[in-house]
């Protein structure tokens, strides 16, 4: 700083000064080259805070094995069982030796940007205080009621496991909040994150525990969270002790009642499937309907899956191949009026597959517009084949949408819609067709119903009759979006609440955008 002064002192006295000394004079007046300079002077001469003490030099006998390091006190987790927050390490004792040791080291914080610590080191002083033949509590103590730096005696672990960053990503399928996990082993050092959250873990060393950053999120330091295995025997438990309450409760109520009391049907049930999926062949505007699939809802509690994190990565778009766009909603929630809207706005992008069936063409139908006629036979031979991505019965035909139709309308270039029931989900999320999948979800009650009644909506429960939704229907829409939401909220890729739709059809569109333009996250086996 001193030797800027002296330069501008220099150069303000000079009438004649060639362009690069104006530039020169100009650059060192600047704040921010006057800060950069300051800060220099201030490490240059160890004028910062806190002043780390001398190294003490009455290192003891195996000099060689002994390391001291000093470190700056800061709100980092050293902890043992949820203690306060210190250098972003843990500790523990030594179950062999009885001896105090880096139990973790926590990615990103002081202890690991200083590279000096490393899981395995035996710490014998904090300090200047031996630590020898003392529980960790007795450690966190001297480091609670320390100021500035501390200064550890260590013993450095024989094998250091290089530590490496891992680039694994995952999307989380649940949500985490660490203060209310009673078995994290620190609190203080456990990430938060929300369903739906990319993590990028960075390391999975332990069997229970591993260490991740938020995806993106600024803090270098990575946090605890539970492991897929600790994840899945918890879930697995929790699952268990709900089906212990459930049967509990019905053995209750057989006490108290012995007759069941049978609910109120909803609303009409139509006829069950023939296989799992069902399929809405709803095209080009002409409303064809076709309820038919499994009504059951012994799929609640069925899900084999304990969702827990997804491995992913980025897929990035590709010019003129577009990904195929699933909306995915309780039926009547408004799923063909916003296919509807897209295609109008530009009919030579969008495309939706022509369905095929078994049934005969109709006075008036072509064969390949409406659907695809093909005969009962050669249509169940298809299926067994797995040509069809979703596929169901109604009143004796057979329906169902042939995956060659979605990637041929893939490969020309088109943007394909489906709006599959949701039980062909599972089928549709493949490597091969990488969909993106949007839930269209029903706003509450209240809002359904006004929006609903106000646009005079077409109920889509009664095939036989124009009219409008009644209350069980709104309910029946809302019962369907509960489910869809408990089975298949992990494949979601986006949601869009359909309560106003000129804003749910925007949304829509948005959506849309980013899948042609920009790199998003997928299961990583479909970039592999
Ligand atoms: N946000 C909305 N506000 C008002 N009316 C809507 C809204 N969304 C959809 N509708 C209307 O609700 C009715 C049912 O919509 P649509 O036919 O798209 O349902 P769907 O999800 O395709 O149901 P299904 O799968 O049973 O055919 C239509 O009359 C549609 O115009």
């Amino acid at each position: 700083m001193d030797i800027d002064i002296e330069v501008l002192d220099l150069l303000s006295t000079k009438t004649h000064v060639s362009s690069d000394c104006k530039e020169l004079f100009h650059l060192l007046q600047k704040p921010h080259i006057q800060g950069l300079l300051c800060a220099h002077d201030a490490v240059a001469q160890k004028d910062y805070y806190p002043r780390l003490p001398d190294i003490p030099l009455e290192v003891d006998e195996d000099e060689e094995t002994v390391k001291i390091v000093q470190l700056v006190k800061s709100n980092e987790p050293l902890g043992d069982g949820g203690v306060e927050p210190i250098v972003g390490a843990t500790i523990k004792t030594c179950e062999e030796t009885g001896k105090i040791v880096i139990a973790r080291i926590m990615h990103g914080g002081a202890a690991d940007r200083s590279g000096l610590i490393h899981v395995g080191d035996e710490v014998c002083e904090v300090n200047g205080i031996s630590v020898e033949g003392k529980t960790p509590s007795f450690v966190l103590q001297i480091l609670q009621n320390s100021e500035g730096t501390i200064t550890f005696k260590i013993v450095p672990a024989d094998s250091k496991s290089g530590v490496r960053e891992s680039k694994v990503r995952v999307r989380a399928h649940f949500s985490y909040v660490a203060g209310d996990d009673p078995y994290i082993p620190c609190r203080e050092a456990g990430l938060d994150f929300v369903k739906g959250d990319v993590l990028h873990i960075v390391s999975q060393d332990d069997a229970y525990w591993w260490q991740a950053r938020r995806e993106g999120d600024r803090n270098m330091r990575a946090g605890l969270i539970p492991s897929r295995a600790l994840q899945e025997r918890r879930i697995l438990l929790e699952r268990k002790e709900k089906e212990k309450d459930k049967e509990k409760s019905d053995e209750d109520n057989i006490s108290l009642c012995s007759v069941p009391v049978p609910l109120p049907a909803l609303c009409p049930r139509p006829s069950t499937s023939l296989h799992a999926s069902p399929t809405k062949c709803n095209l080009q505007g002409i409303k064809t309907k076709k309820i038919m699939y499994d009504a059951a809802e012994n799929d609640d509690f069925d899900r084999e899956e304990v969702p827990t994190y997804e491995e992913v990565a980025k897929l990035y778009p590709r010019p003129g191949l577009y990904r195929p766009v699933v909306l995915i909603g309780p039926p009547g929630v408004g799923r063909n009026e916003l296919k509807r809207r897209l295609m109008a706005t530009d009919s030579e992008k969008y495309k939706t597959p022509v369905p095929y069936t078994s049934r005969p063409p109709r006075p008036g139908e072509i064969n390949g517009k409406e659907y695809h006629f093909v005969s009962r036979e050669k249509m169940e031979e298809d299926l067994e084949a797995g040509k069809f991505i979703e596929y169901g019965e109604y009143k004796g035909n057979l329906y169902g949408t042939n995956s060659e139709s979605v990637s041929s309308l893939v490969n020309a270039g088109y943007v394909c819609l489906l709006n599959p029931h949701y039980q062909a989900l599972k089928m549709l999320r493949t490597p091969q067709l990488r969909p993106y999948i949007i839930y269209i979800k029903p706003p509450t009650f209240e809002v359904l119903k006004e929006t609903r009644n106000e646009a005079r909506a077409r109920s889509t429960f009664d095939e036989n009759n124009s009219r409008g939704f009644t209350d069980e229907e709104f309910t029946e829409i809302l019962h369907s979006a509960e489910r869809i939401e408990f089975l298949y909220s992990h494949l979601f890729d986006e949601v869009i609440v359909n309560a106003d739709l000129s804003m749910a059809f925007e949304q829509l569109v948005n959506a849309i955008h980013r899948v042609e333009s920009e790199p998003l996250w997928v299961p990583a086996s479909w970039v592999q």
